[in-house]
């Protein structure tokens, strides 16, 4: 085949190879562009574009996916791993000079969205003259189309970032999916569009978590998990409840615990008030900002708070009151936002009513609880829909239990249709004492884990996240629920073992 800088490719007509050489065409030009990209070279350069990849490629590509040879990772040649992240992460197509920085670079620095180009807006912030490599805009061909998404499926093979394959120590481990610091807005895919480019994570584990282990967790281990929580940088920690401890025995100590973390910066530390006697007691205790938590199911209701919807209601509403009095923000919860352990379907018309009550009576953010973790994107949708109608997309969190391994996607449908705050617990501990069978809340390093992926900030350092997790996982002898934190573990105990 001649080389692509030859003008008279464009007449180049070659005749249909066989299945196998296809697979061969298909990495010639896959890697020869990244390769060329890193040249500072473009082989698909406007004018150069052959038709080799407009009309024969593409038709190669399109017959080859009902082969049975798929492109796969592995069946790349000689390609070690360190290489195949390299060549498929976004800072694979970089000037030359970049590579003897690669390992920090390619993660820390600048990245394009897309596996082997930049877009328009990566001009504001660096300019072109500085980045020759970089591709004219252009209408794509189909076939350009078609290997970006090969590499942006590489992409999305996340991996850990530049200094864990460099550090030996555990500690100073740095865990990164691949993404776009500028944010989701320059993602090439419609899909993924629409996420917001910061998301605030509520951390509730030491809450939400604690509340439903069978043993009770010494204070000093609550307290140094809220301390690693914040150092990790989540920016807001539940740290405990102010409830009857005939009913949570688990949160008995809330007042040992708040003299532990008051003197905590950098995060808030609200805390769980069921009524004005915990209200009371958490200010006191020091609590500067305090959750009422209201269910959508009567059932629900009676069984977690031994009143009706309308009496807990009566009761936050005075709650919220003498907060104001205090100054002190109130968040709202509503549970069972899809469905109840003892009437099943919850309507969403009836979710919107408690929130929008909790919203009127002054809550400044309102956290919709599946409470039992059966929500589907096909139930969340219409829920939200509903709840969205009468009170502000950016007022709502949301808060999905893990029971069917659904809540990473809802919370990815809930981010796309706005929400921007997420609920969740480190480890994936907890689950609700009133609710029987109901397992932890997703696991908050999933979600890191997931947001770091599409570009979303977070500001939580996942590596000291995972940390945490690990330290309350041992303490409660199970293994860290999070399916990130045990797959990136196991990465670093492989990586360790080759150095
Ligand atoms: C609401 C009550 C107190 C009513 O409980 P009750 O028994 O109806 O209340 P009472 O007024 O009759 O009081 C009973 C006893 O509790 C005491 N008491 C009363 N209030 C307090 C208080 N604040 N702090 C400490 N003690 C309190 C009170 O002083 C009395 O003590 P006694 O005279 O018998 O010695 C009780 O049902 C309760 O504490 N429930 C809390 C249950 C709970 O924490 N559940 C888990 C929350 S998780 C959740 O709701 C879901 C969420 C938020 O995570 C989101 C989701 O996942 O969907």
């Amino acid at each position: 085949m001649k080389g692509p800088s030859q003008p008279e490719i464009e007449e180049i007509k070659l005749p249909r190879p066989s299945p196998k050489n296809r697979t061969l065409i298909l990495y010639f030009i896959f890697f020869t562009s990244i390769e060329s990209c890193g040249r500072n070279q473009s082989l698909f350069s406007p004018k150069k574009t052959p038709k080799i990849i407009a009309e024969n490629a593409v038709e190669w590509v399109t017959t080859m996916s009902s082969l049975e040879e798929p492109l796969a990772f592995d069946k790349l040649p000689s390609m070690n791993t360190i290489d195949r992240i390299q060549r498929f992460s976004s800072g694979a197509c970089r000037p030359r000079d970049d590579v003897g920085g690669m390992g920090h670079r390619w993660i820390q620095g600048r990245d394009c969205s897309t596996s082997n180009c930049c877009n328009d807006d990566d001009d504001k912030s660096f300019g072109k003259e500085s980045f020759p490599w970089k591709r004219h805009t252009r209408k794509v061909s189909e076939g350009e189309i078609l290997l970006r998404s090969i590499s942006f499926s590489g992409r999305n093979s996340s991996t850990v970032s530049g200094s864990l394959w460099e550090s030996k120590s555990f500690q100073e481990h740095k865990f990164h999916t691949f993404s776009n610091e500028n944010g989701i807005s320059h993602s090439s895919n419609k899909l993924v569009r629409g996420v917001p480019k910061f998301v605030k994570i509520v951390e509730v584990g030491p809450r939400d978590g604690l509340q439903n282990e069978k043993n009770i967790v010494p204070t000093s281990v609550k307290v140094e998990l809220i301390q690693r929580l914040v150092s990790a940088g989540l920016p807001v920690v539940e740290a405990t409840s102010f409830v009857s401890p005939k009913w949570v025995p688990q949160l008995a100590d809330a007042k040992d615990v708040m003299d532990g973390v008051n003197a905590l910066d950098g995060a808030r530390l609200p805390v769980l008030t069921p009524n004005l006697k915990g209200f009371e007691a958490a200010v006191s205790a020091g609590a500067k900002e305090v959750a009422i938590f209201a269910s959508a199911s009567e059932s629900f209701s009676l069984s977690n708070i031994n009143c009706t919807i309308e009496e807990s209601l009566l009761r936050y509403r005075a709650v919220v009151t003498a907060a104001k009095e205090h100054s002190i923000p109130v968040r709202g919860y509503v549970s069972c936002v899809v469905g109840c352990p003892v009437e099943g379907a919850v309507p969403p018309s009836k979710v919107a009513h408690v929130v929008k009550e909790l919203y009127d009576m002054g809550c400044f953010e309102i956290s919709l609880g599946d409470t039992i973790g059966i929500g589907t994107p096909g139930t969340v949708v219409p829920m939200l829909e509903a709840v969205m109608a009468v009170v502000p997309a950016e007022k709502l969190a949301v808060h999905f239990h893990d029971t069917y391994g659904q809540a990473l996607a809802n919370i990815l449908v809930s981010l796309q249709m706005g929400i921007n705050i997420v609920d969740s617990s480190v480890a994936g501990l907890g689950g609700c004492p009133y609710a029987k069978g109901a397992s932890g809340n997703v696991a908050t390093e999933d979600v890191v884990y997931m947001l770091n992926g599409l570009g979303v900030q977070t500001n939580v350092d996942l590596g000291k996240l995972i940390a945490a997790g690990d330290f309350i996982s041992k303490h409660l002898g199970r293994p860290n629920g999070s399916k990130a934190a045990v797959a990136l573990n196991r990465r670093v105990t492989a990586d360790a073992s080759k150095i």
